[in-house]
């Protein structure tokens, strides 16, 4: 396998209209890992995955994924890429193995039978290869799109939001599957609004309004925010009017419910300490300084770009 990067990009760009969706992005992501990529609803995600594999043509910028590049060899591109699009749709009244077995045909895949058979083993799906696909629970779904989607063993998989609506333990179990498929030297590019996922991930990106805030681990991105937080708990109708309190004082940015416990955040250290200061001995009230969690960094980002 080639030490080159899966992908890398310089400032890619696109337009609709007036409007740039995505704006001078740049990446890289390294063969075997699994890159989150977040960001609000509109901030691109999709426009960029559409122009990594090919779909879309770049108004600005360059690079390549898997050693080709993205503007002229489109087509070698594709061969190799798995995308898995927000709405990817199965035949309900096909089984999962007929349902494989028609995106085999489809593709014109040679060794149908061994790729179909590969792929029911690697997606934990081969006892239920007589089930119609209609008959499948949420994850389950998931799971057979994502085997489609490895069929014609690809390089790179691109999968956008794949786990929306699939309750918890089906995304835990689609996860352990990207990260087998990573094990095996695949490359992931996943887009998700989850924070648990996004902590599952090798390297997250970060963007919103079409511009890149951040990327890097998930450590490396919470320091980037330059965020501080506290955490203070007590009884619930304090905690409800000291949510209020702090809401108005300067200094805290930031200030959310979880329960019983508030996070309060800012970016001025001296300046949020200041604001607690008079609440900090308050009977009944406990405080700790705590590092502020990842969506606490991705909310206080977007918070300081103008849209
Ligand atoms: N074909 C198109 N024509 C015009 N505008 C478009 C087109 N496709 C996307 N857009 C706009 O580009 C912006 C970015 O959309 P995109 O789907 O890439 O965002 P996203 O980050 O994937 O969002 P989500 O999290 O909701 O899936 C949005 O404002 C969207 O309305």
């Amino acid at each position: 396998m080639s030490d080159a990067p899966a992908i890398s990009v310089r400032g890619l760009t696109k337009r609709y209209g007036d409007k740039v969706v995505v704006d001078g992005l740049d990446l890289d992501v390294a063969r075997g890992q699994i890159h989150g990529f977040l960001g609000p609803n509109g901030s691109g995600k999709t426009t960029t995955i559409r122009m990594l594999c090919g779909l879309l043509v770049p108004d600005g910028g360059t690079g390549t994924c898997l050693g080709r590049d993205i503007r002229t060899q489109a087509w070698e591109i594709k061969q190799r890429v798995g995308y898995m699009t927000q709405r990817f749709s199965l035949y309900e009244d096909l089984t999962i193995a007929e349902n494989l077995d028609f995106v085999a045909r489809l593709y014109g895949l040679d060794g149908r039978r061994r790729r179909v058979a590969r792929a029911l083993e690697r997606l934990g799906l081969t006892s239920r290869v007589g089930q119609l696909a209609g008959t499948l629970s949420g994850g389950w779904k998931q799971r057979l799109a994502l085997a489609a989607c490895v069929l014609h063993e690809p390089e790179l998989l691109l999968l956008d939001e794949p786990t929306a609506g699939v309750d918890p333990k089906a995304r835990r179990e689609f996860w352990d599957e990207i990260h087998l498929l990573a094990e095996g030297g695949m490359t992931v590019l996943v887009s998700t609004h989850y924070m648990d996922e996004a902590e599952r991930c090798h390297r997250i990106a970060y963007l919103a309004y079409g511009k890149l805030l951040a990327v890097g681990s998930v450590a490396e991105v919470i320091a980037t925010s330059g965020l501080f937080t506290w955490h203070v708990s007590g009884p619930e109708r304090r905690i409800a009017s000291l949510a209020h309190e702090l809401a108005s004082r300067a200094g805290c940015e930031m200030v959310a419910p979880f329960g019983a416990t508030l996070h309060v955040s800012g970016p001025d250290e001296a300046a949020l300490e200041a604001a607690i200061a008079p609440y900090r001995d308050e009977p009944g009230l406990s405080w700790t300084k705590d590092e502020p969690s990842l969506e606490d960094a991705f909310i206080h980002l977007m918070t300081g770009t103008p849209g």
